[in-house]
């Protein structure tokens, strides 16, 4: 099962929400969805979702057999909250089960396992009109995964939710994953994606400028390398320890005898020791590992843009 996404472009009135989207989100990845706001996150997940018609280029979802691609086969959580507020939290999530034809026996094992997931067991009974914010919004992933669906597509589910919760809902879409079924989260917990998803779907001011793999991205892009020093004694300033170099970026103090390095991005360990002074004794010398967020920063053209005084 593939989803082919080919010259996608959703048009607003007189602007593109997105344009010219190309690309193929095959079964048993996890797929992070990420850009800034207005990038064009929910658009693509409307679009997928089939809420919005292609005002260019098209959607397939191909090797499905045709009497599933219905319903049943996406699990969608939108961003904005889609809840009966006249039933309770059962029947909210039984919904979900009901439209998707579920029968009656797998309906209930279903509800049971996904109450449990969101930890709303307790809550089950209870009006909607009574609940939290982070307990509304699981009711509301709840009901849009009940179905147990091939396709996850969770617009920023894990706004309001607990650590525990959170940590809960990941680990599931993970295995569902690894089990062959395809999940898309969008979200700006970028630390969360890059703990969980394996891919990355990027969208710039509605363009996709990366798809591929969280792992093969952090290996490649950086302007840098950073390295965090530990040195013998205590140095007032980096000239005392260092021989000036124009592959170094930037030196910072972080604490007693340690330093931060930020280096081109060229420069090997070996270089790295020949930087410092000859009496100088380096007792550590650790990389930092460069994180999503700050891959993210670098490519998205909105970066860098403020900066306080
Ligand atoms: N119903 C709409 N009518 C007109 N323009 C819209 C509509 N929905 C979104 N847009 C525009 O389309 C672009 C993409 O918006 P979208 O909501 O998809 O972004 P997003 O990445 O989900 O943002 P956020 O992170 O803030 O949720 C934005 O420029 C937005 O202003």
């Amino acid at each position: 099962m593939k989803i082919s996404v080919n010259n996608l472009a959703i048009k607003y009135q007189d602007h593109y929400g997105i344009k010219n989207i190309s690309c193929e989100l095959t079964a048993g990845k996890f797929v992070a969805l990420v850009g800034h706001n207005g990038s064009g996150k929910t658009t693509l997940c409307n679009a997928l979702v089939g809420l919005l018609e292609p005002s260019e280029g098209d959607i397939n979802i191909q090797d499905l057999s045709t009497d599933k691609q219905n319903f049943s086969t996406i699990g969608f959580a939108p961003q904005s909250q889609v809840v009966d507020w006249y039933s309770n939290v059962e029947a909210n999530i039984m919904l979900g089960a009901q439209l998707a034809h579920l029968k009656p026996n797998e309906a209930k094992n279903q509800l049971d396992l996904i109450l449990r997931l969101l930890d709303l067991s307790d809550l089950r009974d209870r009006s909607l009109t009574d609940l939290s914010g982070g307990q509304l919004q699981r009711v509301q992933i709840a009901r849009a995964i009940v179905h147990n669906p091939l396709i996850y597509i969770l617009d920023e589910p894990t706004v309001g939710l607990d650590a525990q919760n959170t940590d809960n809902l990941m680990k599931y879409l993970v295995k569902e994953a690894q089990s062959g079924k395809l999940v898309i989260v969008s979200s700006h917990d970028l630390f969360l994606l890059q703990e969980y998803a394996e891919d990355l779907l990027l969208l710039d001011e509605g363009k996709l400028i990366y798809h591929g793999s969280i792992n093969d991205l952090l290996k490649a892009k950086g302007n840098s390398r950073k390295f965090l020093i530990t040195l013998d004694n205590e140095y007032s300033v980096a000239d005392d320890f260092m021989i000036k170099n124009d592959d170094v970026i930037r030196v910072e103090h972080e604490s007693d005898n340690t330093w931060q390095l930020e280096v081109k991005p060229e420069v090997t360990i070996s270089d790295l020791m020949l930087m410092f002074k000859k009496e100088i004794k380096v007792t550590s010398c650790v990389e930092h590992e460069k994180t999503l967020k700050e891959v993210y920063l670098s490519m998205s053209k909105r970066s860098g843009n403020y900066e306080t005084n």
